[in-house]
């Protein structure tokens, strides 16, 4: 594994009783990277971040994260992998029953020993660059969707991870909340300079932000290229998944003005 390899996934089988999702799912991570990975409802997008992120294990072929074989390696140091993740999946997972400011200040008060009056600074820091500051007292039913998701990137963020995981981080958001949470997203890539999985639907759109498209299907990843190179690509599967996603690529020129002027 090159030494700017952070994860990578090779000959990765995993089936679910009679129902084979993965056939060898073969894929590589760069450093500081942003890996795009798209295909149809339900081939597995999902279950391959679970393998990143060492919640399921393959039933063949293998997954190094940081260089380290997750088939070989004991719950503590997996845990310890995992201070070094930050995740964001499609419903936030935020505690109802705690503030905006508990939700963000948990993964420190979790998992470090750092002092209250640092998670104040550290908190307030992070709602400032998700242009959160004020809602520190809200509760999560008080917010809308688009704040939420932003409390749950707040959130993601706040060990400084290496690596951060999204899946369909943009579901159930309209167009201008949803290009939203891709500026941030864009923002504080560029500020704290993460390494980027993400499972989405927003294709043409996350084009513009991967510098990697992996496409899954038929349980292996047909190709993985550069935006530019996946558009142009023969392979029939990633022409057939271009042509029938790309379509008409925006819907409006009001659309496509709002989303580059987002960024
Ligand atoms: N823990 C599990 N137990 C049994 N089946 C599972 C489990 N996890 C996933 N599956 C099955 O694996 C298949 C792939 O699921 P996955 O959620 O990864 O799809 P996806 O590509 O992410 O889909 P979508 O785009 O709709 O989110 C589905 O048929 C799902 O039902």
């Amino acid at each position: 594994m090159g030494n700017d390899i952070v994860i990578e996934l090779k000959g990765v089988h995993k089936a679910f009783g009679s129902q084979q999702v993965l056939r060898g799912v073969d894929l590589q991570v760069r450093a500081g990277s942003t890996l795009v990975i798209v295909g149809a409802s339900g081939e597995g997008k999902s279950v391959i971040l679970k393998h990143m992120l060492g919640l399921l294990k393959p039933d063949r072929g293998g997954v190094w994260v940081f260089g380290r074989d997750l088939n070989r390696i004991r719950l503590r140091e997996l845990k310890e992998i995992r201070t070094q993740f930050g995740v964001l999946f499609q419903n936030a997972a935020l505690f109802d029953s705690m503030t905006v400011f508990d939700n963000v200040a948990l993964p420190l008060r979790e998992r470090t020993r750092v002092a209250e009056g640092q998670i104040h600074a550290s908190v307030m820091e992070k709602l400032a660059l998700m242009d959160l500051l004020g809602a520190e007292e809200k509760f999560p039913a008080q917010l809308s969707g688009g704040m939420r998701k932003r409390v749950g990137l707040a959130r993601a963020l706040m060990l400084n991870p290496r690596v951060v995981f999204f899946d369909e981080p943009t579901t159930g958001l309209d167009v201008h909340k949803s290009n939203e949470i891709y500026r941030l997203f864009h923002r504080t890539q560029k500020q704290l300079g993460y390494t980027a999985v993400i499972v989405s639907h927003d294709v043409p759109k996350i084009f513009k932000l991967a510098d990697a498209v992996a496409l899954l299907a038929e349980g292996m990843i047909q190709g993985c290229l550069s935006p530019e190179a996946f558009q142009r690509a023969e392979q029939p599967l990633i022409r057939a998944f271009v042509e029938t996603t790309m379509g008409p690529i925006y819907s409006s020129e009001k659309e496509e003005t709002a989303f580059y002027e987002a960024f």
